[in-house]
């Protein structure tokens, strides 16, 4: 997501040896847990425990299957950075970040060194999950719907909404959100409105469930009395009526879920920016309510004051269970086959390669980038490429192919006052203590003050296109220190960095351009070649523009104009100064030099109907044409979610979880 680093290394180092010195003692493994004995055989063999593997493992080991997690990392808790919700992008680039990088683009990236830039990803218990931002968003409706109407039966938004809520439990008061659409669309008179706004007659299903004055008709078209039960959850005019008669709102968020979810907010700013916003016509909601489109605060899984993952919140609570294995440091290197069936994984641990067998299945959750290179390594992948590198082909699948991403774009904002976070702040013993002793302030917020999601032609059928992150942060030295960009570029633009200032990003999304992820070899430990092909489609470029534009009309409201917020220009010497200030052709090359990654890969592996030639997995995420082997994780999405990519990723997990058992019993 919001890649900078907000310290810069001298304040950083300090900071840590600081902070590791005085919390309390490190918390320890309990002895052994990650070191029982290997079987030769497991009912599931799980790959990876980041955002989905971590789910997967603790939901299939709910009953007496005997279940083994292997991770390449190690232990979530040997770095107590993890857990302090602001520090999370100091994680990036540390030892628990497999640090890989993309290949030389040619469309985009211009202002960064060797026009390559980082992609950051989680190694140890708990993966990207453990070093992200913790940023809560479940995405837009549409999207499920059109993985559905794409073929990835199942996945609409009425089959994992259900998925959403059941991971989380939230911890803020949602009170200050109004009641709207997606409550209209499943509480009736007689017509359903869809979540889209449009109004359609309602069918046989649909009046089996909405009825019309106490009755309700079966999906057979017999009436019966509508008993209690039924007045409950059967409403008039978008009201839900308890049985004890009283009216209350339909409830769209999880309650008893194992992450808990939080608000957060750095600073004062953000009433600057939801006033700027409802000036512009979006009103404060709630993001991963009944719309997207408005202002609303982040959501972020945290609990009391420390990150609330899926090694802390869903696993380790698991790991006393008998029939659960996990295995750190474990670098699963293919999986073995007789004919088309998966049976084996092969990995290493502690320079000794083992081999395990699956008696049921294998789940592969190794990520956007570990899930292809396994599959590749293991002969499965388009059959050009393994022939190239000489792998056996076992199946012909786009597997590396439909690799998707979004891109972020950072802008500097000066303002007249002090109000932002900079790393005086940061640095300040009083804030330092506070979160020491308390668990609270700034150090357990993750830097953001609100974001709002745009349709560029205000199409409210239409998914967004732009997400626009406000962060609390002031554009300074240690801020710019994150960026991959060419060492004269951060020269010139450390001249310009202020206190007095914060920092805005403008992030593209549902982006066109497709890439790859491919292997150079055979040798199992060698990094693959990751090409995200930024910026190829054009049409990313035009709505990038668009979205500066709309950002440009912040600047035009009285709540921006009362502390003076002014976009600072960024372009520098041979990097679009040459350009007119202001064209649209100034901020196309604008867009071409800085626009980055946006953490918030995905598709490497996509979800799709049995005869969709670009799918790897079908909609029960099995890998298509071979048995007992499932992808589970980011590399599935059908398509990239209109926001950030991890609940929709855990998500994924807990709707497989279901599919696996369903399977077997
Ligand atoms: C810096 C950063 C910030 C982000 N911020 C946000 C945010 O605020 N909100 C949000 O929604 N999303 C955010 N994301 C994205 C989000 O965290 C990811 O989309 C999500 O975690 C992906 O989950 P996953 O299960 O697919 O993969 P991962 O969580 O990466 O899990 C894969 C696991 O497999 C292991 N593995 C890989 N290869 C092997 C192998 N060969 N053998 C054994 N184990 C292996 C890895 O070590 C890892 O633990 C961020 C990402 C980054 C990098």
């Amino acid at each position: 997501m919001y890649n900078q680093i907000l310290i810069t290394d001298e304040v950083g180092s300090l900071l840590v040896i600081f902070l590791t010195t005085t919390l309390p003692p490190n918390e320890k493994d309990p002895p052994g847990v990650f070191d029982r004995p290997l079987e030769n055989w497991y009912d599931y063999i799980v790959v990876g425990a980041g955002s989905a593997g971590g789910i997967v493992a603790t939901r299939l080991s709910e009953g007496y299957d005997k279940v083994l997690l292997l991770e390449a990392g190690g232990s979530d808790i040997e770095n107590d950075l993890t857990k302090i919700p602001l520090l999370w992008s100091a994680l990036t680039n540390s030892n628990l970040d497999w640090k890989y990088k993309t290949v030389e683009q040619t469309h985009a990236l211009f202002a960064h060194k060797d026009e390559v830039t980082n992609w950051p990803r989680g190694k140890c218990l708990g993966g990207t999950g453990r070093i992200n931002a913790m940023g809560l968003i479940r995405g837009n409706p549409i999207d499920f719907d059109t993985w559905a109407k794409e073929g990835a039966v199942g996945w609409s938004y009425k089959d994992v909404f259900p998925y959403f809520k059941k991971m989380e439990s939230i911890a803020f008061n949602l009170s200050a959100y109004s009641e709207g659409k997606k409550q209209r669309q499943y509480h009736t008179g007689g017509k359903v409105r869809t979540s889209y706004g449009r109004k359609k007659k309602a069918g046989k299903k649909q009046r089996q469930y909405h009825t019309k004055g106490g009755k309700v008709r079966t999906s057979y078209g017999r009436k019966k009395k509508a008993g209690k039960k039924q007045r409950q959850y059967h409403t008039k005019g978008g009201k839900v009526r308890t049985s004890y008669g009283r009216k209350k709102k339909a409830d769209l968020r999880g309650r008893n879920g194992p992450l808990t979810i939080v608000e957060s907010r750095m600073t004062m700013l953000e009433y600057f920016h939801e006033q700027a916003a409802q000036e512009l016509g979006y009103n404060r909601i709630d993001c991963n309510g009944e719309t997207q489109r408005g202002f609303c605060r982040i959501q972020v899984n945290v609990k009391k004051g420390e990150r609330c993952d899926t090694a802390s919140c869903y696993l380790r609570p698991a790991l006393e269970r008998t029939n659960l294995q996990v295995h750190l440091n474990s670098y699963v290197s293919k999986i073995l086959f007789e004919g088309k069936v998966a049976r084996a994984v092969e990995f290493s641990k502690d320079g000794v390669l083992y081999k395990v067998y699956a008696r049921k299945e294998i789940i592969l959750s190794a990520g956007v980038v570990g899930s292809p290179k396994i599959l590749l390594s293991s002969g499965i992948g388009p059959k050009h490429h393994l022939n190239d590198i000489r792998i056996p082909v076992v199946a012909d699948l786009p597997v590396g192919e439909n690799l998707q991403d979004q891109m972020a774009m950072h802008f500097q904002v000066a303002i007249n006052m002090s109000l932002s976070t900079t790393s005086q702040k940061i640095t300040d013993t009083e804030n330092i203590l506070q979160y020491l002793f308390y668990r609270e302030g700034i150090y357990a917020q993750i830097g953001v003050d609100g974001m709002i999601f745009i349709n560029l032609d205000q199409n409210k059928d239409a998914p967004p296109d732009i997400q626009l992150i406000f962060l609390g942060l002031a554009y300074e030295k240690g801020f710019l220190d994150g960026f991959s960009y060419k060492e004269e570029v951060k020269e010139e633009l450390a001249n310009r960095t202020d206190p007095n200032s914060f920092v805005i990003i403008v992030n593209l999304l549902n982006a066109k351009s497709r890439g790859t992820i491919t292997l150079s070899t055979t040798c199992p430990s060698c990094k693959p070649i990751i090409d995200p092909m930024y910026l190829s489609d054009s049409d990313d470029v035009e709505r990038f523009v668009k979205g500066i534009r709309f950002l440009q009309k912040l600047q035009e409201t009285k709540s921006w104009k009362s502390i003076g917020a002014t976009l600072i220009r960024h372009d520098t010497q041979g990097h679009c100064s040459e350009e007119e200030y202001d064209k649209d052709e100034y901020w196309r090359c604008m867009v071409r030099h800085f626009a980055n990654q946006a953490n918030h890969q995905t598709s490497s592996c996509r979800m799709g109907s049995y005869s969709d030639t670009t799918a790897v997995v079908d909609p029960q995420l099995r890998v298509r044409g071979i048995k007992s082997l499932r992808v589970v994780d980011a590399s599935v999405m059908r398509n990239n979610p209109s926001g950030n990519t991890n609940a929709p990723t855990m998500m994924i997990a807990e709707k497989a979880a279901d599919l696996i058992k369903h399977c077997y019993y």
